[in-house]
């Protein structure tokens, strides 16, 4: 792959010390399927990113799952596993829980939980395919196994907002699911003040969905060079709109990583 020019990822090649590379899990690292438990990381995803945590300043995973989970997918029967690229930081539940060197740091999990998990069953009931995550921090409400997602989520959206609100909880709306998590934290606090922590020069962020968008509004506003990769969809073609380079899914995103490690080991744009 030829990669595209873009002064934030200019910038990233010429300085590779100082970059600090940021990246989503579902639907960036590891390809949507119908089971959030079946969400592999792609094969290929460890392996490049244990290459390139070998030339940049830091690797950083900001998602909306627990550590321990992303963790888990990111297993490969063959090769790498994302535990084992060096360095690596993840951010789960979009900020709230730190995993690094095998240590989870993370607040207590918000008291509303209760309530949700409660009143669920009602508000889903008789509603073919529904299928709640239950994140220990956070609730998931899948809807991507109904007959009509999208319908489905329509449904849901209000009683589910309603909800959030009586458990003092947000809504985190995303790809065919709307989460219900504590407030106070997205994944643009979480990378910034993660750019600030390793005195980024420069900063990349991938991602594929709404709850991104975050992530994508910090790059722009940091005060270092930067540059926004979409992993494009059909299901979320808004995203594009947001970025600087459009790759296709998880496989695209593997693609332009494994282009960037080999400029960097080519030296194309040293000094
Ligand atoms: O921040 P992310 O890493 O992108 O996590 C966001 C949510 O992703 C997961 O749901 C999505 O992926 C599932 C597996 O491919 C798919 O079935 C679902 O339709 C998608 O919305 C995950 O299950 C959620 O907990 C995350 O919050």
């Amino acid at each position: 792959m030829k990669l595209p020019t873009h002064d934030g990822l200019s910038a990233i090649l010429c300085d590779p010390a100082g970059a600090v590379i940021g990246l989503d899990f579902d639907g960036t690292l590891s390809p949507i399927v119908a089971d959030p438990a079946a969400a592999v990381v792609h094969p290929d995803a460890p392996a490049v990113l244990a290459d390139l945590a070998a030339l940049v300043n830091a690797i950083v995973i900001v998602t909306g799952r627990p550590p321990g989970t992303a963790l888990a997918l990111g297993a490969t029967p063959a090769g790498p596993s994302l535990a084992d690229v060096p360095g690596l930081v993840i951010l789960g539940h979009y900020g709230m829980e730190r995993w690094e060197a095998g240590q989870i740091t993370a607040p207590p999990p918000p008291p509303g939980l209760d309530l949700v998990r409660a009143v669920l069953p009602t508000v889903i009931a008789g509603m073919d395919g529904v299928l709640i995550e239950d994140k220990d921090r956070a609730v998931a409400v899948h809807t991507r196994g109904c007959p009509d997602p999208a319908a489905a989520l329509a449904v849901l959206s209000r009683p589910i907002e309603r909800l959030a609100e009586q458990a003092g909880l947000v809504v985190e709306p995303g790809r065919f699911v709307l989460e219900l998590r504590s407030a106070g934290m997205d994944k643009g606090r979480a990378l910034s003040a993660f750019l600030a922590e390793r005195a980024a020069r420069s900063v990349m962020f991938a991602g594929d969905d709404l709850g991104d968008l975050a992530a994508f509004k910090a790059v722009e506003q940091a005060a270092v060079p930067g540059v926004r990769v979409c992993s494009g969809s059909a299901e979320v073609a808004e995203l594009a709109a947001h970025t600087d380079i459009v790759v296709d899914g998880p496989a695209g995103v593997v693609t332009f990583l494994r282009a960037v490690v080999d400029a960097l080991h080519r030296g194309d744009f040293a000094g």
